[in-house]
């Protein structure tokens, strides 16, 4: 089957975006799994944390689902909803519109630059939910906030949270990636604590509304950003750190950076997340119908709007390198 795709990315959290809607497929759940595996592979595939496959919905412009490298398929994906964001407001025309992800249909828009010449998005992340069992995660206490998880680490504490994939944050001094890459191989392999797994973040507070952010990602491991860890992030270090309501939290990363607002909804909270959705080049590819090999075609690069995210990218390492993170 030939199947045309924009590899594109968030915060250099990259994807292979494959549009159902324009180029309809008829892919069964294991197809979607395989394909997962297969173009994701860095060594033999086409290389890339997800894949986000762009739907047809009957309660919104567009549904995303979106696979990790591993085949797992995600409850939620911060960074790949911008991306497809983009591609639907590029394709509609229009600057505010919805997205139906699995759980929740979501407000997406254009919104002012993040850093000049680099079109940026807005997505909600919501529903935030601090009860362990919304993870899950297997305690008696109501909530876990700050608390020590020694199955993770034995000098660290984490807060758990979905938003609505599953996240532990714990807020640090300085980030050791070794040991950041451990914990998310533990946490990740414990289903009696996280049935389901769960993704890891470390972070570093910078200034008030500054921060830094590094995450283990349940299914592909560590990536250069992830957008709801990065929301989740923000809010814990509002709840337990200097950071404040309803004010734009600037989340430094590997990849470069994004803003987080938080806001207060009914009893709890929502999450503003805004940053790029960046294509680097369409393609296509053939892939055989047991999903086990496939050929790549020629690819057309976007290089102007990545020349554009470069100097984004440069701006973010120089902060971040000056805080010798
Ligand atoms: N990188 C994503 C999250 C992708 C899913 C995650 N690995 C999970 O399994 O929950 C983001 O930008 O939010």
């Amino acid at each position: 089957m030939e199947i045309p795709f924009i590899k594109c990315h968030g915060s250099g959290n990259d994807f292979i975006l494959i549009d159902e809607i324009k180029n309809p497929l008829s892919l069964n759940e294991k197809q979607r799994r395989d394909i997962s595996r297969l173009l994701c592979d860095r060594e033999n595939g086409i290389g890339s944390d997800g894949i986000l496959f762009v739907q047809p919905s009957d309660n919104a412009e567009a549904r995303m689902r979106m696979f990790n490298s591993d085949g797992t398929e995600a409850e939620m994906c911060g960074n790949g909803l911008r991306c497809v964001a983009r591609h639907m407001i590029d394709a509609l025309g229009e600057k505010e519109i919805a997205i139906e992800t699995k759980e929740a249909v979501l407000d997406v828009s254009q919104v002012k630059e993040i850093f000049p010449g680099v079109d940026t998005f807005a997505v909600a992340i919501e529903p935030i939910s601090f009860a362990p069992s919304s993870l899950p995660m297997n305690v008696k206490d109501k909530e876990a906030i700050d608390v020590s998880i020694p199955e993770l680490s034995t000098n660290r504490t984490f807060t758990a949270l979905s938003v609505p994939n599953p996240h532990v944050v714990s807020i640090v001094d300085h980030i050791d990636q070794r040991e950041l890459k451990i914990a998310g191989q533990k946490a990740n392999a414990i289903p009696e604590l996280f049935p389901r797994g769960v993704n890891v973040s470390f972070v570093k507070v910078m200034d008030t509304n500054k921060i830094f952010v590094q995450t283990y990602e349940r299914g592909v491991g560590l990536t250069n950003a992830c957008g709801t860890a990065m929301s989740a992030s923000s809010l814990v270090s509002t709840i337990l750190g200097p950071n404040e309501v309803g004010v734009p939290i600037v989340v430094m990363n590997k990849g470069g950076l994004v803003n987080c607002v938080v806001e207060k909804k009914d009893e709890g909270f929502r999450i503003q997340l805004r940053g790029n959705g960046t294509n680097v080049y369409e393609s296509k590819v053939t892939v055989n119908s047991e999903c086990t090999e496939f050929e790549q075609h020629d690819k057309h690069f976007f290089t102007d709007e990545n020349e554009k995210y470069e100097k984004l990218k440069e701006y973010a390492s120089s902060q971040v390198r000056s805080e010798s993170i």
